[in-house]
């Protein structure tokens, strides 16, 4: 028997996957592990039922999104030859970018989720955590606000129940809602708020630095009144990779203005009928945003540049080990 079931959990090389109120342990069939297909939270799979034990997952279906995230890992670390992406969860409406108003609120990383999210398809809020921590709530709300004309930013605590309403207008039934964030950005507690019941094991965290204790073992989709919320453990550190394109996503009308300028090879410096130069002189486009469009390019190229240092190295090494063996040949 074949039915269509969506993955809820992944732990190590077990999937538990969900159909109404279904729900089976499953393994991967050996093809699509020698095919490196690998599910994610929130994808929808064709399943062979077991009724003696775990079932399998014979295919996944195509994903309507997905949110990457860079892979370093399982290389040796020269052996960059492509830095591989890696999907984290799937066929996700929304993704909330979770991050408290304390000391690890950080513009540049709300606009690094922000473009990776739109890269992948779905849609980014920026849903700003403890605001009853903050003394300058609505300026940090306008300020996130301003990188993206795509994206809401919505302040909110779970504590006091401050802005939650605002964020109603997402909970169609039906929907998926994923949650990014640091650790300690206050996912979990959000997500029990919501639910108004313990449904999410939360943490403290250590108030020194603001930096969370990892608590989120694995990332796991629970419903809340016919909304799907995907929960995803605290990511350290978000490289760019896969954010080239929602660069140009988040950043629309930047990329309209270059579109516009007069040589396509502008460098937006000095040349005539550079449009950026003229929407920053009459003040269609900010500084600030001009600014930051720049930051994350650069961090972006910046990564590549390491690559093909990286890979520069490795030939140079090997040309050296070949003149060094032709040398002892002679
Ligand atoms: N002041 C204040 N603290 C909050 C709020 N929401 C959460 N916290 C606290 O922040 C800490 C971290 O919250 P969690 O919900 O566990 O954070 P998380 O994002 O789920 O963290 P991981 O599970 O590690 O990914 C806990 O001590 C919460 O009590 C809030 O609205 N205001
Ligand atoms: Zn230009």
């Amino acid at each position: 028997m074949e039915e269509k079931y969506r993955v809820i959990l992944v732990h190590r090389d077990r999937y538990l996957v969900r159909n109404g109120a279904k729900e089976l342990y499953c393994v991967l069939t050996g093809s699509l592990r020698y095919r490196d297909e690998y599910p994610v939270a929130g994808d929808y799979v064709e399943i062979t039922e077991n009724p003696f034990g775990d079932s399998l997952i014979r295919a996944i279906l195509p994903r309507r999104t997905v949110f990457y995230r860079p892979d370093r890992g399982g290389h040796a670390d020269g052996f960059a030859k492509t830095i591989q992406v890696q999907p984290l969860i799937a066929n996700m409406d929304y993704v909330f970018i979770i991050t408290s108003l304390n000391q690890d609120f950080s513009l540049n990383r709300i606009a690094r989720y922000a473009s990776m999210i739109t890269a992948g398809g779905a849609v980014p809020v920026a849903v700003l955590t403890k605001a009853d921590q903050c003394a300058d709530v609505e300026e940090k709300e306008r300020e996130t606000a301003a990188l993206s004309g795509q994206m809401e930013a919505v302040a909110v605590s779970s504590y006091t129940g401050f802005g939650l309403e605002r964020l109603q207008k997402y909970f169609i039934p039906g929907t998926t809602i994923a949650l990014l964030g640091s650790s300690g950005a206050g996912k979990s507690t959000l997500i029990n708020t919501l639910a108004g019941e313990e449904v999410m094991r939360t943490g403290e965290i250590r108030e020194a630095d603001s930096k969370g204790r990892h608590t989120t073992t694995h990332r796991e989709i629970i419903e809340i009144n016919g909304v799907s919320f995907i929960d995803t453990p605290g990511l350290r550190e978000l490289g760019m990779v896969a954010a080239e394109e929602g660069i140009s996503g988040t950043f629309t009308d930047i990329a309209e203005l270059i579109s516009q300028c007069a040589f396509s090879d502008c460098t937006h410096r000095s040349e005539p009928g550079c449009a950026v130069r003229n929407a920053l002189a009459d003040g269609t486009l900010s500084p600030e945003r001009w600014e930051l469009y720049n930051r994350l390019e650069q961090e972006n190229s910046w990564s590549k540049i390491k690559k093909n240092e990286k890979m520069m190295n490795i030939a140079m090494d090997k040309r050296k080990q070949r003149k060094h063996s032709e040398w002892k040949e002679r």
